[in-house]
């Protein structure tokens, strides 16, 4: 058995009638990583994660979950836990009564303890009696979250955890997270939220249109030879545009979506490129006060593809 492979998929295909949702997909998730996919609209995130929780089985490749070779069978698999589109919830319920029938339903007699240290986690304690009815799609992105966390799962997959909440929420479901990776669970997740994938994903899957475009560790994506537009805020813009001008492989993007600022320029370039402007700039006596992506590079790679797209590339 596979002890350190949470997931492991080779060649997914899973079809839709005419619509080929997954095409060939590899994904390998290791033990206590937190795993993102990532595609515009419809690239199949969600029915690969309805694979991983046992809503769908592959048309054809293989997909082993907690060291277990998936079967033609549905069932959720043992050990993992989690919801695609929203999590389904009792409205005339509240959020503790919830828990606890969930629990039920699974043959569990989870003790209050347990329910209310789920809902402490997830930042719910002081909405725990009130009924789910008139509970905003945060607020039950968060329960959902809490009643996966009552099964203790192996594996935890979620799709756009993050959506719907508030800063307070998202602050709550990051150190969920966070802490279950680190006591060895595995999360897949899938979001549209760039700065989230990058605050707490170690790796990520790229998919488009059922491909797999990119999967790997986000430093990896970083370094790739694409090159991204920076901020560069100096003591003397004016010679700061003149060094730049007279850098090779290093052009200067008015107008590149920063806002308007005096003090800055943008510069367009590979990093080799940019080091060499850098060092121009402290022979020159101009201080470097800030250099930093106009868009992260997950976001740059993400913006590529759909650009890619439209260009009908
Ligand atoms: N039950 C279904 N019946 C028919 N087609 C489906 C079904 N589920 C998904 N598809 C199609 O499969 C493809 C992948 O859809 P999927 O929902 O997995 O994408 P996604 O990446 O999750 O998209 P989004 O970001 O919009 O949630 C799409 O073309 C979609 O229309």
């Amino acid at each position: 058995m596979d002890t350190l492979h949470a997931v492991r998929a080779g060649g997914i295909t899973r079809c839709f009638g005419e619509v080929v949702a997954l095409d060939s997909v590899d994904l390998d998730v290791t033990q206590g990583q937190i795993h993102g996919l990532v595609g515009p609209n419809g690239a199949g995130k969600t029915t690969l994660l309805g694979l991983l929780l046992g809503l769908a089985v592959p048309d054809g490749g293989r997909l082993d979950i907690l060291g277990t070779p998936v079967e033609r069978a549905l069932a959720v698999p043992d050990g993992v836990a989690g919801f695609v589109d929203a999590p389904g919830l009792y409205p005339s319920l509240t959020a503790r009564q919830n828990l606890a029938t969930l629990a039920g339903l699974r043959g569990e007699d989870v003790r209050t303890a347990g329910i209310d240290d789920v809902l402490d986690q997830v930042g719910l304690t002081d909405v725990a009696d009130d009924r789910t009815r008139g509970f905003s799609l945060g607020m039950r992105q968060r329960l959902g979250l809490a009643a996966a966390l009552l099964t203790r799962p192996r594996l935890l997959v979620l799709d756009e955890p993050a959506n719907g909440l508030d800063p307070a929420g998202k602050r709550h479901v990051h150190r969920v997270l966070t802490r279950l990776a680190a006591d060895g669970t595995s999360v897949v997740l899938s979001s549209h939220h760039m700065d989230d994938l990058e605050a707490l994903c170690a790796e990520v899957t790229i998919l488009d249109t059922g491909r797999v475009v990119f999967s790997g560790p986000l430093n990896k994506l970083a370094a790739e030879n694409r090159e991204l537009d920076y901020r560069l805020r100096t003591s003397d813009p004016d010679a700061a545009r003149r060094q730049a001008d007279g850098t090779a492989g290093i052009r200067i993007v008015d107008g590149a979506g920063a806002p308007q600022d005096s003090e800055v320029v943008v510069v367009r370039g590979l990093v080799p490129a940019l080091d060499e402007l850098v060092a121009g700039l402290v022979r020159s006596g101009v201080a470097v006060r800030e250099l930093a992506p106009v868009v992260s590079p997950l976001e740059a790679a993400f913006l590529a593809l759909t650009e890619q797209r439209e260009n009908g590339g």
